[in-house]
């Protein structure tokens, strides 16, 4: 089976729960004629330099439609410029959107008053950025517990809740330190805990971490999907790395000149790129690390013995590859009891020697 064939249907993200986020044709363009270009299917089909050339504007988020599902790590990545920070302050109107729709928990964001926006800035979302962001005057609790002061809550209870995060991610101990005795990687843990501080319903994250040196960065993105899987909150993070996105993301959206080009799992953007902008991104990943037995299992064929062991669908090829190369009969891929596929040697070592079929990627 080539890998670049559709794999089997899987659930939807949402998996029939209504989204936190519902973004519907989605434009951010800025200059002079900006409403114009959404409405206009001359100006809204022309390329960046076109734009720019005839009505001197610039379209950041083009027609951009996504869900993000309650609990989900969501991650939006392009090259520089492709409009994911646009796109991502559309959400919470830090950068008024030109055009569409989003929904926030059900309630349309885009005709929130000034007062309603505040609310929800203030209760329901927070934001991480690159550069943190801390009030240097102050020590770390009292950064904790900026966002909570603002909103009118008593000084004990503010402290208390700052240290229960303080805690969490791991700067116990550092609390009456202030921003600049402390490392680039700890300063953005006081960040984290700002943002959690308050309880928010969706955690923002600009590049957060590009500006961390290599192995802080590591840390932090382990950080972050240690406090995912002990808050459990829902994540909209901004990055242009390929393998941050595949490490943090649930679902990746991918970005180009403003447009979304392809939104899928890690494994759906290996395994089915959908152009070559997606194809050149993804070529260096080590397909055996994200790739799934559902994208290289292949019908049971007469001749197969059908009582080796089972292993479910989504589990990485690469811890599979033990489980299959020692199995004396090829691997049944179950899902609910049912038989999917078969995976032996051959499709294992295909992956894992890059020795794909014609019309697949190179290999791992
Ligand atoms: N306030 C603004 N006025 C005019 N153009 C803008 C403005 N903000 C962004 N743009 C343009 O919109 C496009 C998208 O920018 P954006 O910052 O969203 O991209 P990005 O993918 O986040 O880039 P980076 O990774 O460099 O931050 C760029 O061409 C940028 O120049």
């Amino acid at each position: 089976m080539s890998t670049e064939t559709a794999a089997p249907p899987r659930q939807q993200p949402t998996d029939g729960r209504s989204p936190v986020i519902s973004v519907r044709e989605l434009w951010k363009v800025f200059g002079p004629k900006a409403d114009q270009v959404p409405r206009s299917p001359e100006l809204a089909a022309l390329s960046r330099r076109e734009l720019m050339e005839r009505a001197r504007c610039t379209a950041a988020v083009r027609e951009v439609s996504f869900d993000v599902a309650p609990g989900e790590v969501f991650v939006v990545m392009g090259l520089s410029g492709s409009g994911k920070s646009t796109l991502v302050r559309c959400l919470t109107r830090l950068v008024e959107p030109t055009a569409g729709e989003v929904v926030f928990e059900g309630e349309d964001i885009l005709h929130a008053d000034k007062k309603r926006l505040r609310e929800l800035r203030r209760h329901k979302f927070s934001m991480v950025f690159q550069h943190f962001g801390l009030l240097p005057y102050r020590r770390v609790v009292d950064n904790v517990s900026y966002g909570l002061e603002i909103r009118g809550t008593g000084r004990a209870e503010r402290i208390r809740r700052a240290m229960e995060v303080i805690e969490l991610v791991g700067l116990g101990g550092y609390e009456n330190s202030y921003p600049d005795q402390l490392s680039g990687g700890m300063q953005q843990r006081v960040g984290l805990a700002r943002a959690l501080a308050g309880d928010p319903d969706v955690l923002f994250f600009d590049e957060p971490f590009s500006a961390l040196d290599p192995l802080i960065r590591r840390d932090m993105q382990n950080e972050v999907i240690r406090l995912h899987h002990e808050v459990g909150k829902t994540m909209v993070f901004i990055t242009h790395d390929l393998s941050e996105a595949l490490k943090l993301g649930d679902r990746i959206l991918i970005m180009r000149d403003g447009r979304m080009v392809q939104c899928g799992t890690g494994d759906e953007l290996v395994g089915a790129p959908a152009d070559d902008y997606v194809r050149d991104f993804v070529r260096d990943v080590p397909r055996s690390h994200v790739l799934t037995l559902r994208w290289i299992m292949r019908a049971p064929r007469p001749d197969d013995v059908l009582d080796g062991p089972e292993l479910g669908p989504d589990v990485v090829v690469r811890d599979a590859t033990r489980v299959v190369l020692a199995a004396e009969k090829p691997v049944k891929v179950v899902a609910d009891g049912k038989l999917l596929g078969i995976v032996g040697d051959e499709e294992i070592l295909a992956i894992v020697a890059g020795t794909e079929p014609a019309g697949s990627e190179a290999g791992a």
